[in-house]
């Protein structure tokens, strides 16, 4: 069956993994990716597609509403993928702001166009929001997050995407727009940017610098990997219920300081480095100023109702992911050097 579809945020780490998938697997659907290209959005992840007949890219803002406006009336989108966002937690601590623009702003701005294109017939419809495990705050040493935790989010990226969540639930309560949310939890793979904890430990290893770890290494974060994620939301935006929030999540949790050190391992192996010399590098920094204890996602009802499941292994997952990193470092030196940007910047005049 035929559909055009928005994925908002489409060059971004999930975005991009979400873009492949669905220009690979469902070669009738039209495509169109809108990324603004900020730091984080990176043409590069989506080279091996940039030539499908299927894919179009437009280099613009969630907020611009009169250019969203004439893309649902040039492509009469049936569903829209909500992924774009500003992600990072000690980025939103410094700029809070930031996050309200393009979290809370850009997702209402998408929000009111999707609805008032859409409003004679919502039928075969339907705008995906693409959300974190964040939005519940922080659990204790035991317990999981599922649909029904009350929302508590602590920091300002968390207190983003619980506003953009709440007001995309609003539009679906009172403009009855056909809309689902799914929170998952911390992701990892390939083209994940290196301000992130594994990517960033990734490129420090490989350059010998130290591995900063926030306070004692103690705080707890459950992993999946990226293309689990994708196939998630690809399950739920085709089989889940309007109206709904389903949970995504990996059941695998870490401390910190034990992925690290289990990083440091699969490295020094794969580097060919005497066993323990990755793990020298590790360095206990200031904590993160309100620092959530521990996430984990309870993920029953995906299961149940719609049969998804994790399908790789943290441990093949995370060698994966690190094989990918040493295989492009071409890829990890233009985006921590600038370089890349640059070459957009000309490209696209930003
Ligand atoms: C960057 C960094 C992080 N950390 C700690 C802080 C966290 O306890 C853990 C993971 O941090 P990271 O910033 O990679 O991810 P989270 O803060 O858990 O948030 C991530 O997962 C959720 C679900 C999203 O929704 C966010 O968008 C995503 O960024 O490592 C360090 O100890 N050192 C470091 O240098």
């Amino acid at each position: 069956m035929k559909k055009n579809i928005l994925i908002t945020g489409g060059a971004g780490f999930i975005g991009s993994h979400l873009t492949r998938l669905f220009i690979n697997k469902y070669p009738d659907y039209t495509i169109v990716n809108l990324d603004k290209l900020t730091y984080a959005g990176n043409l590069e992840n989506l080279k091996d597609i940039e030539d499908k007949p299927n894919y179009t890219f437009i280099k613009g803002d969630i907020e611009n509403m009169e250019l969203v406006k004439s893309l649902f009336i040039k492509y009469d989108f049936t569903g829209v993928l909500h992924c774009a966002a500003e992600s990072h937690v000690d980025r939103s601590i410094t700029d809070p702001l930031a996050f309200v623009k393009t979290n809370v702003l850009g997702t209402v701005s998408l929000l009111q166009v999707a609805k008032d294109a859409w409003k004679d017939n919502y039928e075969g419809k339907l705008f995906y929001h693409i959300s974190t495990d964040e939005v519940y705050g922080s659990l204790g040493e035991t317990g999981f997050f599922t649909e029904e935790t009350a929302y508590d989010p602590r920091s300002p990226y968390s207190a983003s995407k619980a506003s953009s969540d709440h007001f995309v639930s609003a539009y679906h309560h009172t403009y009855h727009l056909p809309v689902i949310i799914s929170n998952c939890s911390n992701n990892y793979g390939p083209y994940h940017f290196p301000e992130k904890l594994i990517p960033l430990c990734i490129h420090n290893i490989i350059n010998n610098k130290p591995l900063p770890i926030y306070g004692k290494g103690l705080n707890v974060r459950d992993w999946l990997f990226v293309e689990d994620h994708v196939r998630a939301i690809d399950t739920i935006f085709h089989n889940g219920k309007p109206g709904e929030t389903y949970n995504i999540g990996g059941h695998n949790e870490w401390k910190n300081i034990d992925i690290i050190k289990e990083l440091c391992r699969q490295m020094d192996e794969k580097l060919g480095r005497e066993k323990g010399t990755s793990e020298k590098l590790i360095t206990f920094v200031k904590d993160r100023a309100g620092h959530d204890l521990r996430y984990a996602i309870d993920a029953t009802k995906l299961k149940n109702e719609l049969g998804w499941q994790p399908s790789l292994q943290f441990e093949e997952g995370l060698s994966k992911t690190i094989d990918w990193y040493l295989n492009n470092t071409e890829w990890l030196n233009d985006v921590t050097s600038g370089a890349y940007r640059s070459y957009y910047e000309k490209q696209y005049g930003i």
